[in-house]
């Protein structure tokens, strides 16, 4: 892994958004189309905001999720909900959205049908990360039902996860779907989540989700 820090929040977000606007660029120069899969939470609004107004083909761009909350999608902890707001928005409203939520009452109910939207746009161009203080990425929780069939090398695109550090069901694409990412960037703030990303190069992905996920990562951490 590559480790970048930024003196500043503004600087992060706004030297990342031109990174991957940057790859994005390549992949389609390369290609097609290109996929762009990113978090959720607290952390991304700012990286989405500047990224939906950079000048890219976005007609050609599938944009998707790490994950998914199962919670409706005018719901305050829908990560649908923020990539509408702040990422499928301005310049990047044209891109594809290819969903990781239905309004069924499980995900294990719309797992098959949102499953088949993701297959064609893998392998991943660009993947954006955020992990918790708890070392989970994506869905992929220490503790979790799942996740050693997540962490599988045959491991399906995607799976239902519930965990008990996550206060509702989630659905989530697996370790090898992630892995496979063409570019990987883990986006972190704070002195909390710089300790448990080193403690995770020193532990087992079944206990630190993220080091999954490390080998091939960009690293990008502000204070
Ligand atoms: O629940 C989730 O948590 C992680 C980290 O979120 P943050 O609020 O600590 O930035 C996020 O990457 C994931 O997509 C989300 O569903």
């Amino acid at each position: 892994m590559n480790f970048h820090e930024y003196p500043d929040r503004e600087m992060m977000m706004i030297d990342l958004a031109n990174q991957i606007a940057g790859e994005l660029g390549e992949a389609l120069r390369a290609g097609d189309r290109a996929s762009l899969c990113v978090p959720g939470g607290t952390t991304p609004g700012p990286v989405f905001d500047v990224l939906s107004d950079v000048a890219l083909d976005w007609g050609r761009v599938d944009v998707l999720l790490n994950d998914e909350r199962w919670v409706p999608e005018d719901h305050e902890r829908s990560n649908t909900r923020l990539l509408r707001q702040r990422l499928l928005v301005n310049r990047a409203a044209a891109a594809n959205y290819v969903p990781l939520f239905a309004p069924t009452d499980t995900p294990e109910e719309s797992m098959d049908l949102l499953a088949k939207g993701i297959e064609p746009v893998l392998p991943l161009s660009v993947l954006i990360l955020g992990m918790g203080a708890d070392m989970h990425t994506a869905s992929l929780f220490p503790g979790a039902d799942k996740l050693a069939e997540a962490m599988a090398e045959d491991a399906p695109v995607l799976l239902p996860m519930r965990a008990p550090g996550a206060p509702e069901p989630r659905i989530t694409l697996s370790a090898r779907v992630l892995q496979g990412a063409l570019k990987t960037h883990i986006v972190i703030i704070g002195a909390e989540k710089r300790a448990a990303l080193e403690k995770a190069r020193t532990l087992d992905p079944m206990e630190a989700p993220v080091a999954a996920v490390l080998d091939n990562a960009e690293i990008h951490w502000t204070e």
